[in-house]
């Protein structure tokens, strides 16, 4: 049984760029920058007032001082020429700072009479001005490829006058659930029958990262039928198959013998980790396989644990990893076995306000609703002799990021 992080070293040992592809920044949300956002101008493009007040000299001004009205500068629409001496401009937020002043008051430190302006406060240089290139100059590198487009960062590069951007494609995914016992959810469950639900979850946490991710349906424990049902796959050229179930040793378990048959070169089958040791990794042409366990749980925590820093490598994310984050424990955790425990948790508030995770009991592996029920795995070492309440232990968030 192979450790996670030498399955991971193994998968991504695989993985080949799928290429980049232009789109227009509103399609870039969640997308994986190929080529730098480099600047190509000034932010802002000239000094500018980050209030509504007045633009001043500040040796002009300041408490018992008053200034002489002399125009208004706008956001868009500059006061043209040249602030004299003793005068003062009207301006808005955003409004370039007229040529002779060097700060700017808000006008709720100050008051009119007809045209003369008077001061309530101290006023220093540079008070209420955003300089030229503050934010960002230009030749700026202001997004590295291999960065995450999160919302600020779409801002910015809108910001930086790019309509579209370059990002890395995303990878086809096709999953397919096996076993004589499915039925897809609204039907009515006849005997021995089980609602097939394992695609559902899978597809929810893995199409953020994909192109699309394309349900194949339920395929009988039937090695002709899932045959057929995985070269249908192979042939439109999906880049990540995903099969759940038939991946233990049960007598009707065909998954890895029927892929094998077709060619799928296996890399590794079983992990030491729980849930999810039956998990099997192969490779066929350009298609990366996953063969997971059927178990509901199993399912989710390989897709956690495995196949989604996977499709992150894809991706072309520069860090795949978070942080690692680690919390104190709200009860005591049984010893653990020769596999990795990933741990149902719940993240709460102790009396002091501290984070700390609650691990959840049940442990069986078709268990969903407890899963549901989750915000992270709480990561527990192969052979761990147990702990305290109060120990301090790597928690895996499930669904942020
Ligand atoms: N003798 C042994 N038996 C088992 C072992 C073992 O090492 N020796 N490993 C156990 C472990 S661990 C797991 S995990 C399971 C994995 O089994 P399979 O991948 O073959 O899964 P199935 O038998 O097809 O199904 C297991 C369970 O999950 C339900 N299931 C399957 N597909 C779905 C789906 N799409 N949606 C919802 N639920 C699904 C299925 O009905 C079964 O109840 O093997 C152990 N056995
Ligand atoms: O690994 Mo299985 O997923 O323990 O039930």
């Amino acid at each position: 049984m192979l450790a996670v992080e030498e399955a991971l070293k193994r998968i991504y040992g695989h993985i080949k760029p799928l290429g980049t592809e232009t789109v227009p920044l509103r399609a870039a949300a969640n997308r994986v920058l190929a080529e730098p956002v480099i600047a190509r101008h000034n932010q802002p493009p000239f000094d500018s007032s980050a209030m509504d007040g007045y633009a001043v000299r500040a040796a002009e001004a300041g408490i018992g001082r008053s200034l002489t009205l002399a125009g208004t500068a706008q956001a868009g629409q500059r006061f043209v020429g040249m602030m004299d001496r003793g005068q003062c401009v009207r301006i808005f937020t955003g409004a370039p700072l007229p040529i002779g002043a060097d700060a700017v008051v808000m006008q709720e430190e100050t008051e009119v009479h007809g045209n003369q302006i008077s001061f309530l406060e101290a006023v220093r240089v540079g008070q209420s001005v955003r300089r030229q290139g503050n934010d960002f100059k230009r030749g700026d590198a202001l997004i590295a490829p291999g960065t995450l487009l999160t919302p600020a960062r779409i801002s910015l590069a809108a910001a930086s006058n790019l309509p579209e951007l370059v990002v890395n494609r995303r990878p086809r995914i096709a999953i397919l659930s096996s076993g004589d016992e499915l039925v897809q959810p609204g039907s009515s469950i006849g005997a021995d029958q089980i609602v097939s639900s394992n695609n559902f979850g899978l597809a929810a946490l893995l199409s953020p990262f994909a192109e699309r991710v394309v349900d194949l349906g339920i395929v009988r424990d039937d090695p002709k039928a899932i045959e057929a049902a995985l070269l249908s796959a192979f042939d439109d050229g999906i880049d990540v198959l995903i099969t759940s179930g038939g991946a233990s040793v049960g007598d009707r378990d065909y998954m890895q013998e029927v892929l094998k048959d077709l060619g799928v070169a296996m890399d590794f089958w079983k992990l030491r980790m729980r849930p999810g040791k039956p998990l099997m990794f192969g490779v066929r042409g350009r298609t990366l396989i996953f063969g997971l366990p059927g178990n509901p749980v199993s399912a989710m925590a390989t897709a956690h644990v495995v196949v989604k820093p996977t499709l992150k490598r894809i991706v072309g994310l520069a860090e795949t990893e978070w942080p690692r984050f680690t919390v104190a424990l709200a009860g005591p955790l049984p010893a653990n076995g020769p596999r990795r425990h990933y741990l149902r948790g719940k993240l709460i508030r102790n009396d002091f306000g501290m984070l700390e995770v609650d691990p959840i009991s049940e442990t069986d592996s078709g268990h969903i609703s407890s899963l549901a029920a989750s915000d992270c795995f709480i990561v527990q070492p192969e052979n761990d002799e147990g702990r305290s309440k109060g120990s301090v232990i790597e928690v895996i968030p499930l669904d942020w990021g």
